[in-house]
């Protein structure tokens, strides 16, 4: 799995370059984080902090401390609390949109034809029957039909008001990662499929194949903050072991599972 930090910007919504610039820029460790306000029981975190440098306020004119605790829990759940505040001094306001840019590896996000059925070994629930805007048709609302989402060409969606959590089931690794989401209403979907691949640079031809991004986000509705508060968004991922019977899955268990 690989997780950029997308912001002060998801994509191309807003007016900086895509994704921002948080996620090319150098971290440091953040000795003395302010508190959290409930105490974890995790042991294993690093907190970081970035602040914006002179040539950052060039292209967002503002001042923030983004801090970053990425935490690992007992059973390998991986947890990324992001909390970003307004230090202006200026008194104005700032708006941002975020994602965490997860890529998860899975099996085969192709279909497959087996002898007596047409079956996708990766399936994501929990966004079904939801609204999305569609990246590949100039942001455009429409509404997820059908069951759950399964794959066979390209994808760039955001997903609106969705649930706390999401399911990816990846039938042939009898595995489930699942997303707890916090703070972040929107879940971006994104497969570049063959012939964007094969255009990305840092994108093995055949990559696609065996990956699917899943993101929190809030990227509908921007967040704005002014001088003093704090914004949080949360994600919790966890790999829990998941099969199948006779072909047929229980999405019941995996969403209300634990
Ligand atoms: O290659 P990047 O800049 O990390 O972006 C990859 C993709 O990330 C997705 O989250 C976006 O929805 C896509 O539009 C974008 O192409």
């Amino acid at each position: 799995m690989v997780i950029a930090i997308r912001s002060l910007q998801f994509a191309s919504h807003g007016t900086l370059d895509q994704h921002g610039f948080a996620r090319n820029r150098f971290w440091a460790v953040d000795e003395d984080p302010p508190p959290f306000p409930t105490n974890t029981l995790n042991k294993a975190f690093v907190d970081l902090i970035l602040k914006p440098s002179e040539e950052d306020t060039k292209i967002w004119p503002h001042s923030f401390e983004y801090r970053l605790r990425i935490a690992l829990g007992p059973g390998g759940d991986l947890m990324l609390t992001s909390r970003i505040r307004n230090t202006n001094s200026d008194g104005k306001p700032f708006s941002f949109t975020f994602a965490y840019h997860t890529y998860f590896s899975v099996s085969d996000t192709e279909f497959l034809i087996s002898l007596f059925y047409l079956f996708s070994e990766v399936r994501v629930e929990g966004l079904e029957t939801l609204d999305y805007l569609d990246n590949l048709q100039n942001k455009e609302r429409f509404t997820e039909q059908g069951d759950a989402l399964t794959f066979e060409s390209e994808v760039d969606k955001i997903y609106l008001s969705t649930p706390t959590k999401i399911a990816i089931i990846d039938h042939e690794k009898k595995r489930t990662f699942v997303l707890r989401k916090d703070g972040l209403p929107d879940a971006v979907v994104w497969n570049p499929w063959d012939k964007k691949a094969k255009a990305m640079a840092d994108f093995g031809d055949d990559e696609y194949k065996h990956m699917l991004c899943v993101e929190a986000a809030a990227v509908e509705k921007a967040v704005t903050l002014k001088p003093g508060e704090e914004w949080k968004g949360r994600l919790e991922l966890s790999a829990v072991p998941s099969s199948y019977c006779s072909g047929q899955l229980d999405p019941q268990r995996v969403l209300q599972g634990s």
